[in-house]
């Protein structure tokens, strides 16, 4: 981003007291087509530099939470700011300039680019929105542990590697927050784990901000939140989880679906 579209995007946040919010959701909600509900209003704030996971059940809404703060959908009813920007007053190539340079994005399927090296993958995001790539990528690189990698292809990795560098990626930008869908969900448990350590360090040590949705007590026990959607509705929270904890939460919220 230029410095002077930060300096107006900081005033703007500032003038609506959202600055430290790197997610603001109002009232979103959400209806498909024959008046399927997915979100009822939710009202949600993550602050920067917060670890978020979202659970609940199969088809609770989770994906379609994470679309419509994402920018990826749009809402039926409310807002969302990204870092203090409305997505709604944004046309698709502002949507889109702002998902690809604010936004980072790690899903369960790595979606490297296999004919690209891992380096030129990290620094795709950064080719696309023209910006400088310097040593961002390698930097970027070492810091999943893979600096010694960045000329090899994606092929040559092991999965879990290849999540790593999905999740280099997703930070190259330094967005305003990283929207995280069941990013271990296609690991093996000590790979998971790795990624997981990766996500934490980059808020714990860099300021990033994660959203994740997340199927495992365990990958959710990384956060320092947890939030339980139920019937598209938030159900509940829980603060530095505990896996055992999350599992009574679900097993509850199971039981309540039944
Ligand atoms: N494009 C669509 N058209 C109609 N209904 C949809 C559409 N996408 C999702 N739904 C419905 O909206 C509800 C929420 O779906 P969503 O995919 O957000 O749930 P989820 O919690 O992510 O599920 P899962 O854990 O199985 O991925 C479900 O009832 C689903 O059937």
């Amino acid at each position: 981003m230029s410095w002077q579209r930060w300096g107006r995007t900081t005033a703007t946040a500032e003038r609506a007291g959202t600055w430290h919010h790197a997610l603001t959701l109002e009232g979103v909600s959400r209806t498909y087509q024959r008046g399927v509900v997915a979100l009822h209003p939710i009202h949600l704030t993550v602050p920067r530099g917060r670890f978020l996971a979202v659970m609940g059940p199969s088809g609770c809404g989770k994906s379609t939470l994470l679309q419509c703060a994402a920018g990826l959908d749009r809402p039926t009813a409310g807002t969302v700011r990204i870092g203090g920007t409305e997505l709604s007053s944004l046309k698709e190539t502002a949507l889109t300039r702002l998902r690809r340079e604010r936004i980072g994005f790690v899903f369960q399927a790595h979606h490297l680019v296999p004919s690209l090296s891992v380096a030129e993958n990290v620094s795709l995001p950064l080719l696309l929105g023209g910006q400088a790539v310097g040593d961002r990528a390698l930097r970027g690189l070492a810091a999943v542990g893979l600096g010694d990698r960045g000329q090899a292809l994606p092929s040559e990795l092991s999965g879990g590697q290849c999540q790593r560098v999905a999740i280099a990626r997703a930070l190259v930008t330094a967005p305003d927050i990283v929207f995280a869908d069941e990013p271990t969900g296609a690991l093996d448990p000590a790979a998971a784990e790795e990624a997981l350590k990766l996500l934490r360090q980059a808020v714990d040590r860099d300021g990033h901000t994660v959203v994740m949705v997340t199927h495992d007590p365990f990958a959710a026990a990384w956060a320092d939140e947890v939030l339980f959607l139920m019937r598209g509705k938030l159900v509940g929270r829980q603060e530095r989880p505990e896996a055992a904890d999350i599992r009574r939460v679900l097993k509850n919220l199971g039981e309540g679906a039944a």
